[in-house]
């Protein structure tokens, strides 16, 4: 449910649409991109993020990035997907919102008949970027809405505060869309809030952050708000120090509807397995806790009610 797919490019594949592409990589070999996967920070990680998806050009770019996470996805059990995507960071690079979406949705068209994958797509926007760029996306979009699920809002969190796309979002809530945010990831516990009174998101992106205000901890409770966390990106974007630091335990003691998550697989050390790994790992979680966490994602996803009962009956008979 928290899955950039431009942070799913391996550099494998990059340097393959570099050449079908004849884009130039500052990097001149597959260890080097690799080597530069030390990020101090949000921003230090976004960085090399953008530089990377500007490989990305046309519809079959799209469709093959996709459809080779969609793949390593199913190859690690994983039955849906909720793909984001950034598409700024491509309309300005001369990338048009048509060829974006139809790449996106041909590998999900695939994946569904392929791999017996169910998928959603999330169109997040740049906070990074003002609110009126980000309107303006929403507006182009509504020529595709019957291939989006929702919106999101992801990029350089500290001093972009939530509130500022609340138009947006309402906007997006108009079109009958669903809205997610990414708050509490680097950012204070207020931007949590923010983002639930301001833009009326029903799922909050990483939200570890919260354990700052036991009065937010204590709203999150009592509406069960999904948080959708991911502990590898944690450490990689040193939000945390180790896994062993990790607030993922805290968060369940305090009964909140959690779900682990990848973020960007590529960058981050793994997929969805790989995360929940280093949970059993550092915090010696049983069956029990993944499968709750299984089940918390399968409720709260954006999927058909069909799809929805089919799973929870497959997760209940493990
Ligand atoms: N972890 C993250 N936080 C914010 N924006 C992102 N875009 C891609 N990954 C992100
Ligand atoms: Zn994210």
């Amino acid at each position: 449910m928290h899955l950039h797919i431009e942070g799913s490019l391996e550099p494998e594949l990059m340097f393959d649409l570099a050449e079908r592409n004849g884009v130039s990589l500052v990097y001149d070999s597959v260890e080097a991109v690799r080597a530069a996967y030390a990020f101090d920070d949000l921003q230090a990680f976004l960085d090399l993020y953008y530089q990377g998806m500007a490989v990305l050009r046309t519809v079959d770019d799209f469709d093959d990035l996709a459809m080779a996470y969609l793949r390593r996805a199913h190859a690690e059990g994983v039955v849906h997907v909720e793909l984001s995507f950034d598409p700024q960071a491509h309309l300005l690079r001369g990338v048009s919102l048509a060829t974006q979406i139809e790449g996106l949705r041909r590998a999900m068209r695939r994946a569904a008949r392929e791999l017996d994958l169910s998928t959603a797509l999330i169109m997040s926007f740049l906070r990074d970027r003002p609110a009126a760029e980000a309107m303006q996306v929403l507006e182009q979009a509504n020529s595709h809405l019957e291939l989006i699920d929702a919106v999101g809002l992801d990029s350089a969190e500290r001093g972009n505060p939530p509130g500022q796309f609340a138009e947006v979002f309402a906007r997006a809530r108009d079109l009958g869309l669903a809205r997610v945010a990414h708050a509490g990831e680097e950012g204070p516990a207020s931007y949590i809030s923010e983002a639930l009174d301001s833009l009326g998101v029903g799922r909050i992106d990483h939200g570890v952050c919260c354990l700052e205000d036991p009065a937010l901890v204590a709203r999150l409770r009592e509406a069960q708000i999904p948080l959708t966390v991911c502990p590898l990106s944690n450490v990689r974007l040193k939000v945390v120090e180790a896994m062993s630091d990790h607030p993922l335990p805290a968060l369940l003691d305090a009964g909140l509807k959690l779900t682990v998550n990848s973020d960007d697989p590529a960058y981050f050390g793994g997929g969805v397995l790989d995360n929940y790994l280093a949970c059993h790992e550092a915090f010696g979680w049983d069956e029990a806790v993944f499968k709750g966490l299984a089940r918390n994602a399968i409720e709260v996803a954006y999927m058909d009610d069909a799809r929805r009962l089919e799973l929870l009956a497959r997760i209940d008979a493990l």
